[in-house]
C-alpha cells in the first residue's frame, strides 16, 4: 500500500505533511464457471478422485483425458451432482459454480441442473416427438405458450445444427432420427433450458465419424454460449476442440492446462506416455 504525501502551503514560510488517504482500488474478481478445491470422492472404502483442484473458466472447452477408470466421468458428474444417487457416494472438498457452492444445503439441485445441463455417451431421446423432446425441459419449468415453445425448438434446433434436416418433420418420432441426429437432438433438448455450462461425457464415442465431426463442428461454434466440459477418450478431438485439457490418472489429476502445452509439451512424462499412446 502506498501512502501518498504532499507538501501544503498553510502559511508564508510554513509547510506541513498533510497525508492523503491511500485509495485502494478492489481487484478485480475473477467469477469462475467452475472452482474446484480439494475433492475426494468415494465409492464405499474406495477413493476415486484424489485431492483435485480445478479452476475452469466461462465460455471454455475443457476436455477430461485419461485411461479407463481413472475417475473422468465421476469428476463431470460432481459437477451437477449427478453422483448424489450412487449407492456409498462419499465426498469432501468444495464446488463452487459461479460463485456458489453447489453442495450447499440450500442448493435446490434442480435449479443446478437448468444451469449445468449434461449430455451422456448414447443418445437418449425419450420416446415422444422431436418437438417434444426439445420442449421437455421448458414444460417441466412450466411454460405453456404455443408460440413461446415453437419459438425455443427452433432456436434450439438451429443452434445444435439439426433445424434444416427436422424442419417439416417435427412431429416425427425421436426415435426414427439416426444416431448421429439423436445425438444433436439430445444436445438441442439441453440447450433450449439455456444452461450455462454443458457437460458431455464422451457424446460421440458411438457415432460414426461424420456425425462425431458434426458434433464438434457444433461444440465449437456453440463456445460463445456455453462453458463445454467434455469426457473424450479421443486425443485428436481433445486437442481439435478444447482450450483447456486436464490428464487423471488412477484418480489424480496428474495436469491441466492450456490443450496446446499439454500436446506438444507435457510437463509429467506420465501425460506424454499417455497423449503419444503409450498406455491407455
Ligand atoms: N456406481 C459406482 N459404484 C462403485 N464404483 C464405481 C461406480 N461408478 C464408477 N465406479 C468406479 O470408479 C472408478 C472411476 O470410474 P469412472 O467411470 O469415473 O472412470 P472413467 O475415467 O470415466 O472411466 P471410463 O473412461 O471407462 O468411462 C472406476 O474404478 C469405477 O469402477
Amino acid at each position: 500500500m502506498e501512502l501518498v504525501a504532499e507538501r501544503e502551503k498553510v502559511a508564508e514560510g510554513e509547510t506541513v505533511m498533510k497525508i492523503k488517504k491511500p485509495v485502494i482500488k478492489p481487484k478485480p474478481q475473477v467469477v469462475y464457471e467452475f472452482d474446484i478445491s480439494n475433492i475426494n470422492v468415494f465409492y464405499g472404502e474406495a477413493q476415486i478422485l484424489k485431492d483435485i483442484n480445478m479452476k475452469i473458466e466461462p465460455r471454455s472447452i475443457t476436455a477430461l483425458i485419461g485411461p479407463s477408470g481413472c475417475g473422468k466421468s465421476t469428476f463431470l458428474r460432481m459437477l451437477n451432482r449427478m453422483n448424489d444417487t450412487i449407492d456409498g457416494f462419499s465426498f469432501n472438498g468444495t464446488v463452487l459454480h459461479k460463485g456458489s457452492n453447489i453442495y450447499d444445503k440450500k442448493t435446490q439441485v434442480e435449479d443446478l441442473r437448468k444451469k449445468v445441463g449434461m449430455v451422456f455417451q448414447k443418445p437418449n431421446p425419450f420416446p415422444k416427438s422431436i418437438y417434444e423432446n426439445v420442449i421437455y425441459g421448458l414444460r417441466l419449468n412450466g411454460v405453456r405458450n404455443k408460440s413461446v415453445l415453437d419459438e425455443a425448438v427452433e432456436k434450439a434446433l438451429k443452434q445444435a445444427a439439426l433445424w434444416n434436416e427436422v424442419k417439416d418433420d417435427l412431429k416425427k418420432s425421436a426415435l426414427a432420427l439416426s444416431g448421429g441426429q439423436q445425438q444433436r437432438l439430445c444436445i438441442a433438448r439441453t440447450i433450449a433450458v439455456e444452461p450455462e455450462v454443458i457437460l458431455m461425457d464422451e457424446p460421440a464415442s458411438a457415432l460414426d465419424p461424420i456425425s462425431t465431426a458434426k458434433i464438434e463442428e457444433l461444440v465449437f461454434d456453440l463456445q460463445q454460449k456455453y462453458t463445454f466440459i467434455v469426457v473424450t477418450h479421443n486425443m485428436h478431438q481433445a486437442s481439435r476442440i478444447s482450450q483447456k485439457t486436464a490428464f487423471f490418472h488412477m484418480g489424480d489429476l496428474i495436469e491441466y492446462g492450456d490443450t496446446e502445452t499439454i500436446f506438444t509439451k507435457p510437463s509429467q512424462k506420465l501425460t506424454e506416455n499417455y497423449i503419444t499412446g503409450r498406455f491407455g
